[in-house]
């Protein structure tokens, strides 16, 4: 019998950022795990011109709901949306919703954040943080809450190496930032922000370093745990294997390799790639959200949900089972064959930028010109280095985190609950995790059909053929350029033809004399 599933039956959960990732992830096994959960109340904004109720409607067409779907039917009835917005005052909740979550309410899972590195601090202060700060407001008047769960990052101290599972003091005194925003130009914060993160690499673990320290300042009396997933990739069992439906973290990156767009990446070889199944992160949540609201530890638990110094990958590795699955299993319409290589070099990757990158995204953009269509080779090049410099950061460092409430967690769950909500990455074959993820990645994020892969390959053969004609074209050209103007090349042009010819020969007299 599991503990943990039972725990979940009957009770009301509310859920914050249950549209993302991670959220749509952590529904789904709720609502299959614990089919009798009560209700499942989800905190939507309106988007793009989408109501709540449509967003959610689509959003439940998803395929990650294939499996939940077919166990329970009528799973959509248990979920309850509710109208709101983060970045506003009491969250943009109306009273009469408000009432009823602060009757209901059984355990949070607050998942809602901007995961961009780029945000501008403003919106990232105001959604990470004093969105945080809010929604704890509200929970702390909640009636019946036995769990708060918050969602935050390995890399919220990525200033440190060694990672302990406990909050270290904030960048800066939140409130006095909060201050700030209120009262200065936006223009004005985007000019001091650099100053304002010092060491921290962008806005994104910035405010999420001052989210852990909010959550403990102001907790009050509640049961809160701090789960501190590192990179975030595609699922490793469940609801599929593979399944994913961003292109953050490595993902976007995965994609623009197998096309054969990326050709070089600032990484550290032997440096720690620490990637956990979004699976692991949300059986882990799960299973932290029971205990705390069971066994209610006297202090406030952080959980580091990493993979590296239980079961290490290295980017090196990750690059080799990348490229190998996208050889055996391609893409459709790839730029250039698959070919990515790190470098922690910064010149040599200079140089591959110009040569591998730029180089045939003009040549690419100038036949799209004469042939009368759109360039946008050059722009999504253009992307994607932005992408890579905000990114290489993380490929190039590694840390230690420590994992002792992990396992400490997974000592308190009986057999079944061990296998219902795995979290074990010591099981984790990082070469089948990694094909897996590949080709979740095509299947879901670029909705290519499998059965489409012998015509990839095709298409892959005629851009080798294409790239041996235009070498070789490119060879002839210059080497008669070489020659017309030099005469030290035309004599040693010479030369080689006249010994090649005297050892063709030489050649030729040998077979004689062996065949005769
Ligand atoms: C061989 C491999 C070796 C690996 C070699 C090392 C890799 C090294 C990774 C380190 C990874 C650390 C990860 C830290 C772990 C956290 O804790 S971070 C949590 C996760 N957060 C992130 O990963 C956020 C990072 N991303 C960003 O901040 C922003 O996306 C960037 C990088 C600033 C780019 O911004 P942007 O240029 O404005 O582009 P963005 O808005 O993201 O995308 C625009 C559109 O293009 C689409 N798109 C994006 N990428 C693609 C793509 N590749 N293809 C097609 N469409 C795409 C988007 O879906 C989006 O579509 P719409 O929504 O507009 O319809
Ligand atoms: N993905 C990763 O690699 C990692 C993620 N994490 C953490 O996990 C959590 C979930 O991340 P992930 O699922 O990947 O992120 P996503 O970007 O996929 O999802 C973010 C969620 O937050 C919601 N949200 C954003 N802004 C608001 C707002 N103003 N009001 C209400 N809701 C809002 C989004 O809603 P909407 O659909 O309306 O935009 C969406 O549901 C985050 O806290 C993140 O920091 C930690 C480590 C790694």
């Amino acid at each position: 019998m599991s503990s943990v599933s039972a725990y979940y039956n009957g009770k009301n959960v509310l859920i914050t950022g249950a549209t993302g990732f991670m959220g749509k992830v952590l529904m789904e096994k709720l609502l299959r795990s614990s089919p009798d959960v009560k209700a499942v109340y989800i905190l939507v904004r309106p988007k793009a011109g989408q109501s709540m109720q449509e967003r959610v409607a689509n959003m439940l067409k998803c395929k990650v709901f294939d499996r939940v779907r077919e166990d329970c039917p009528n799973f959509h009835e248990k979920i309850k949306p509710i109208n709101a917005e983060l970045t506003q005052p009491k969250l943009a909740i109306s009273a009469e919703d408000e009432e009823e979550l602060l009757t209901r309410i059984n355990i949070v899972f607050h998942c809602a954040a901007t995961v961009r590195f780029d945000e501008p601090l403003k919106h990232a202060l105001q959604l990470n943080a004093l969105g945080t700060q809010r929604l704890l407001e509200l929970a702390r008047q909640m009636q019946n809450l036995e769990a708060f769960i918050h969602i935050s990052t390995a890399y919220a101290n990525c200033i440190r190496k060694c990672i302990d599972e406990i909050i270290y003091p904030p960048p800066a005194e939140p409130k006095k930032l909060f201050d700030l925003i209120e009262w200065l130009d936006e223009s004005i914060i985007e000019d001091i922000t650099p100053k304002l993160l010092g060491d921290w690499p962008n806005t994104y673990t910035y405010t999420k370093a001052l989210s852990e320290y909010l959550i403990q300042q102001e907790k009050g009396n509640l049961n809160i745990a701090i789960i501190r997933p590192s990179i975030v990739g595609a699922s490793w069992h469940e609801p599929f294997p593979g399944w994913i439906d961003n292109f953050n973290g490595t993902s976007g990156i995965f994609i623009a390799a197998g096309k054969g767009i990326l050709r070089t990446v600032i990484a550290n070889n032997e440096a720690v790639a620490d990637m956990i199944p979004v699976d692991v992160a949300i059986n882990l949540t799960l299973a932290a959200g029971w205990y705390t609201a069971v066994h209610r530890p006297k202090n406030m638990l952080v959980y580091n949900c990493t993979t590296g110094g239980i079961n290490p990958f290295f980017w090196g590795e990750m690059e080799q089972y990348v490229m190998s699955t996208f050889k055996r299993n391609p893409l459709e319409q790839a730029f250039r064959t698959p070919n990515a290589h790190l470098t922690s070099n910064y010149l040599i990757n200079q140089y591959w930028i110009t040569v591998s990158h730029k180089a045939p995204a003009i040549l690419y953009d100038l036949y799209m010109r004469l042939t009368g269509r759109k360039p946008r080779m050059m722009k999504i090049i253009n992307r994607l280095h932005k992408s890579m410099t905000l990114l290489q950061y993380f490929s190039t460092q590694s840390w230690d985190w420590s994992s002792e409430n992990m396992n400490m967690l997974m000592s308190h769950l009986n057999t079944e609950d061990k296998k219902l909500y795995n979290f074990d990455v010591r099981q984790l074959h990082w070469s089948e995790y990694i094909e897996s993820y590949c080709l979740g990645a095509k299947k879901y994020l670029l909705n290519e059909d499998m059965a489409g892969i012998p015509a990839a390959k095709q298409h892959l053969r005629k851009l080798r053929n294409i790239r041996y004609a235009f070498n070789t074209t490119l060879l002839v050209i210059i080497w008669r350029i070489f020659i017309a103007r030099s005469q030290m090349a035309r004599n040693i042009w010479y030369f080689v033809l006249r010994k090649e010819a005297k050892d063709f020969l030489m050649l030729m007299a040998i077979g004689d004399t062996c065949f005769t």
